[in-house]
């Protein structure tokens, strides 16, 4: 399962696209009210005032805080909910700014990442300013990207970096724009300098008129957005627990619907891991996809020119309408056989042969980011109509790709590990024929 996801837009104005998980898929078995304090204006925004505090319901994990942060300012309230900068400027070696509430404020600060200091030098050795496997330069029409410079293979590592600001979604939804531009400005300028500039130095697509607008544009242009990786605990369904974050030099990397690099983050050390997913020569551009690939080109022209307003000049998008209307169908027949090997009904029509024919739909198409998912589908019906070697075959593809993609932690790639060491004791075992002879119907009777 992916764990974040390029993207332009605030989140209140964006549709946020994953990609297809497999295994954990497989069915078997606005804003709200804008009545705000201004920032820092009022009282209970200070420790200064204890009858204030006390009689604040928020008082206490405001104090607890910011006392376990370096810096807990500016911050902006909406009623009982209250939303502060928290900078650590030392934090693997080169800062990191969140906005985000008090109370998770201090999950965080209490969090590993935040304490261990085997895991925060670990980091620190990580976070590549300087690589010599890339190298930034200007690329025709694209403004700057990363270029390799050397022969990478599949799987090769290419850079780590941890964050320089994640905005907790909920502020997006409970303070102003005003309040916004200054907070996200505020975690900005408390970025230790190297890092600061590295951020400044990024992409803004247009004209920023002044500094609180360009780092607003900066980091709209370059903010990936990381879900579901428990983060921070969920007090109840409706809490959000994304994070809008900017990674400066992986942000480098320009679109292509076809993709030769892949990027997964690891909630343990906040930090964003970029692989190679085919192999890249010497001098190629290294690219990323901001959208879910697994659309026809229309689909996908519009949604890069309406969400990021650039028209798509990748080879995918630019080729001949004979090659287009190939690549569409093969892409309309990937949504179809996924449809039917993902049905565990006893009427499906799935088949090992229609998971071998996904397989080489995602190879002609050159979705070697998605390839892992295909893989994932054939080992599952291979081993559901009980053929261990070539389910082993294909779990142990599926982790190879996997690994570049999702990495250790990505479901799919937990859930083909499980299935090459023991093909008989997984789930999938003869499932698609339990299911169409009804076996467990008569065992129950
Ligand atoms: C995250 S930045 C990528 C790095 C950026 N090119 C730079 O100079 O720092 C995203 C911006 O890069 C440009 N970009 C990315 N991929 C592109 C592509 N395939 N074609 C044209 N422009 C692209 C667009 O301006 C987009 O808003």
């Amino acid at each position: 399962m992916r764990s974040s996801r390029f993207i332009l837009c605030y989140p209140y104005v964006a549709a946020v696209l994953a990609k297809d998980p497999v295994a954990h898929l497989v069915d078997y078995g606005a804003a709200k009210s804008q009545d705000l304090l201004g920032v820092c204006e009022s009282p209970l925004c200070s420790n200064e005032h204890p009858v204030a505090i006390l009689e604040d319901p928020i008082a206490e994990d405001r104090a607890q805080a910011a006392a376990l942060w370096p810096h807990a300012t500016p911050c902006a309230r909406n009623g009982t909910k209250e939303f502060c900068v928290y900078s650590d400027p030392e934090f693997a070696g080169r800062g990191i700014g969140i906005l985000t509430s008090p109370e998770r404020a201090i999950e965080i600060a209490k969090s590993k990442v935040f304490n261990d200091p085997e895991v925060s030098e670990a980091i620190d050795e990580l976070n590549a300013e300087e690589s010599p496997r890339w190298m930034v330069a200007e690329v025709p029409g694209k403004g700057m990207g990363l270029i390799a410079t050397q022969n990478l293979e599949m799987g090769d590592h290419i850079m780590s970096t941890s964050a320089s600001v994640m905005i907790d979604y909920s502020v997006f939804y409970e303070v102003t724009e005003a309040q916004l531009l200054e907070m996200q400005a505020a975690a900005v300028e408390n970025l230790p300098k190297r890092h600061r500039t590295a951020f400044l130095n990024l992409s803004t697509h247009d004209h920023a008129e002044n500094y609180q607008t360009q780092v607003s544009k900066v980091i709209l242009t370059n903010a990936f957005d990381i879900q579901d990786t428990g983060l921070v605990t969920k007090k109840n369904d409706d809490e959000e627990e994304n994070f809008y974050t900017v990674f400066p030099e992986i942000s480098r990397m320009n679109h292509d619907c076809r993709p030769n690099a892949d990027y997964q983050f690891d909630p343990e050390t906040y930090t964003q891991h970029v692989h190679a997913v085919r192999r890249i020569a010497a001098g190629e551009e290294i690219t990323i996809s901001y959208i879910d690939p697994i659309q026809t080109q229309k689909d996908r022209l519009n949604r890069l020119n309406n969400s990021w307003h650039f028209p798509c000049s990748c080879s995918a998008c630019t080729q001949n309408k004979h090659f287009t209307a190939a690549s569409d169908a093969r892409i309309q027949q990937i949504l179809e056989l996924r449809k039917q090997l993902r049905n565990w009904d006893p009427y499906s029509q799935a088949t090992p042969s229609m998971a071998e024919l996904l397989v080489s739909l995602y190879e002609e198409e050159r979705l070697w980011s998605n390839l892992y998912e295909a893989y994932t589908y054939a080992a599952i019906e291979y081993n559901g109509a009980g053929d261990p070697w070539m389910a082993t075959k294909y779990a142990r593809l599926a982790i190879h790709h996997g690994l570049a993609v999702g990495g250790p932690k990505d479901s799919d790639v937990i859930e083909m590990t499980s299935l090459a060491k023991d093909p008989w004791e997984h789930w999938s075992w003869m499932l698609r024929t339990k299911k169409r002879m009804n076996w467990g119907a008569k065992v129950d009777e």
